[in-house]
């Protein structure tokens, strides 16, 4: 389906689509040829930066974990590419250059054993899966301007050779494992992090304090990584960069780790165990461990180990709690060792779990987000993600909470809102109406205005907006942006309600210009949730957008300018027409039975 208002322009380099209307299939040839998408000011742009905490130079690297491809994608890996994907369009409407990667994880023992049980290939089973994750990202529109595999050519030799930098610095030396390993993570771990558990038949075996998996002792010669010869420089790094890591409970979380004993890693594994993976330059009986074959590809991504330094200085990655130590401790420590940049933020969100437990792939507990994409539109679906998504917090998912936030602030709220303001009735030039600073003087309430108290209110609440709304989407707080934004909504239906515009009467001068007034002053409202809300809903935002007549170009953070008018500032859509009505914002839903009784059963009369 293609939006009404897509814009593609040509630009210095490549080819630009516009985020307003995101885009299925067609999207990926603009990024197949290079370009990056949606950016509405051009390469290095202007930025409005008054609270922005953002690095001084203007390109950055956004990134999702790739996800690994043991099985199909469920709604946490889409929640994982939305939250990411929603700081990428925020960065690209304040003018960042960008690159936004993601992708799938594709060695290591779980494919290899998946792959067996599937009767096929690793290869060809990882290709399957990997469309799957590809497919549900281009629905849910994510912008992504790479999609790394780890079994791409150009990915093994990012692999090799940044084990060759790591090896020639001697940070990588040959030695004997001895220790607890757990498959299903593939993680080694402490004494202190594994407990007693009994397995379904009542065996006694050790699991993973954190993930519940069972572990396995494990002895064999493979290469290690000195990661215990960097712990001081790790703790410097952090706690010279209190805002490497966020929010800050997991911050807190790693810099506990760096204080308790940090054992060298075991980074290779003996070919005879794992043959699906990228071998150790120089020793064919050794496979690179899949964790450092997969964070490699963020380097991929940059370039690496070619022309990674015009892209890796400034990268924000998006993670699950579950991998914060690969990110926050393995990860550092490899890039402090090959004298490469580290990580400018490691943004870190929680679960979704099913009745309290999280949603995860060997559980088997999944929500699958394509059905979901379906019945609540991927719009929908995103919003109800960063809307209920507390990064600090796990949340849990069910159907019937997101019919009642999306009817409640999609179909009701916005949707009801922009529907008084622009129904012909009410508005039958179909223009955005003329702004009469008499009737609604700036300062307060003045003699023969007719704005009140509360709507002075109102405005500056809006007019504050725009702060808050950064201040949340650099921190990955989308759910209190969401909520700002639809407090703001409430209060402009309760502006419109107020002075019941349907009343006033069309023929009396003074009225008809107070209703004008009160529609401008409602439609610019609009104007500044259509552009804030682009992070997070594209499509509706669009809808929202081209049905005001706000041009692809009018949408960045820069031409924000809420009611210029009332500052005696002229206000370039005074007079324009509206754009056509493509019908309701967003469709209400129906309600989800919750009575899971089974219907009566009706006797049937002899
Ligand atoms: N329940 C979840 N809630 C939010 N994000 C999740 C969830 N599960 C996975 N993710 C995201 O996907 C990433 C990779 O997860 P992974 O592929 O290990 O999924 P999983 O279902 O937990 O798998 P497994 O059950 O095999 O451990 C996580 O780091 C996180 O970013």
């Amino acid at each position: 389906m293609r939006s009404p208002c897509r814009f593609i322009i040509p630009r210095s380099r490549g080819t630009v689509t516009l985020p307003g209307p995101p885009t299925r299939g067609p999207r990926l040839d603009v990024r197949r040829h290079g370009g990056v998408s949606g950016h509405p000011s051009g390469g290095g742009g202007e930025r409005l930066s008054s609270s922005s905490t953002s690095s001084s130079s203007s390109s950055t690297i956004i990134t999702t974990p790739i996800f690994y491809v043991n099985a199909a994608p469920h709604l946490g890996h889409l929640h994982s590419a939305v939250t990411a994907d929603c700081l990428h369009r925020y960065k690209v409407l304040q003018g960042f250059r960008t690159r936004f990667s993601t992708g799938t994880d594709e060695h290591g023992l779980k494919v290899q054993q998946a792959a067996e049980a599937a009767g096929q290939d690793p290869l060809s089973f990882c290709t399957a899966v990997s469309e799957r994750f590809r497919h549900l990202f281009v629905t849910c529109n994510i912008s992504y301007t790479d999609y790394v595999r780890t079994s791409d050519p150009a990915h093994r030799r990012a692999v090799q050779t940044f084990w060759t930098a790591l090896r020639s610095k001697g940070l990588i030396y040959k030695g004997t494992y001895e220790g607890w390993y757990s498959t299903q993570d593939e993680s080694f771990l402490t004494p202190s992090q594994v407990v007693d558990a009994l397995d379904p038949s009542g065996k006694d075996i050790k699991v993973s304090l954190e993930s519940g998996h069972k572990v396995e002792w494990m002895k064999e010669d493979n290469y290690m990584f000195r990661l215990s010869a960097l712990r001081g420089q790790l703790l410097g790094w952090l706690r010279g960069n209190p805002g490497a890591v966020q929010p800050d409970r997991f911050y807190q979380d790693v810099l506990q780790w760096l204080q308790e004993e940090l054992p060298d890693l075991s980074v290779s594994r003996q070919r005879s165990r794992l043959q699906w993976g990228i071998p150790v330059p120089g020793d064919p009986e050794q496979t690179i461990y899949v964790w450092l074959d997969a964070l490699v590809n963020y380097l991929t991504v940059a370039g690496y180990p070619h022309a990674h330094q015009q892209w890796w200085h400034s990268a924000n990655h998006v993670i699950g709690k579950d991998i914060l130590k690969f990110h926050a401790v393995y990860w550092p420590a490899f890039l402090l060792g090959a004298g490469l940049p580290l990580p400018q933020t490691i943004h870190v969100h929680s679960h979704w779990t099913v009745g309290g437990k999280k949603m995860s792939k060997s559980v088997g507990n999944v929500v699958d987000p394509v059905e979901k994409s379906r019945r609540f539109t991927p719009d929908g679906l995103r919003y109800f993600l960063l809307r209920q998504g507390v990064p600090e917090s796990d949340c849990d998912y069910n159907d019937g909470k997101v019919v009642k936030v999306l009817n409640a602030d999609l179909a009701d709220s916005l949707g009801g809102l922009l529907n008084r303001c622009t129904a012909p009735a009410l508005n039958p030039a179909q223009r955005y109406p003329p702004f009469c600073s008499a009737l609604f003087p700036s300062d307060r309430p003045a003699a023969g205005g007719r704005a009140t108290p509360e709507d002075h209110r109102m405005l500056g609440a809006v007019r504050d907006l725009p702060a808050a709304v950064e201040r949340h989407y650099e921190s990955l707080h989308a759910y209190k942006a969401l909520e700002a934004i639809s407090g703001c909504v409430r209060l402009t239906n309760g502006f419109v309600q107020r002075h019941t515009p349907w009343k006033l009467d069309r023929g009396d001068e003074g009225d008809r210009r107070w209703l004008d007034t009160v529609l401008h002053v409602a439609l610019e409202c609009l104007r500044m949730y259509g552009t804030l809300l682009q992070p997070v809903v594209p499509e509706i935002s669009d809808k929202l957008l081209c049905r005001l007549g706000v041009r692809p170009d009018e949408r960045s953070w820069a031409a924000l300018r809420f009611l210029p008018r009332s500052r005696g500032m002229a206000c370039p859509f005074e007079g324009r027409a509206l754009g056509s009505d493509s019908g309701v914002l967003f469709g209400r839903l129906e309600p989800v039975n919750t009575d899971n009784r089974k219907p009566k059963k009706t006797l049937k009369h002899a």
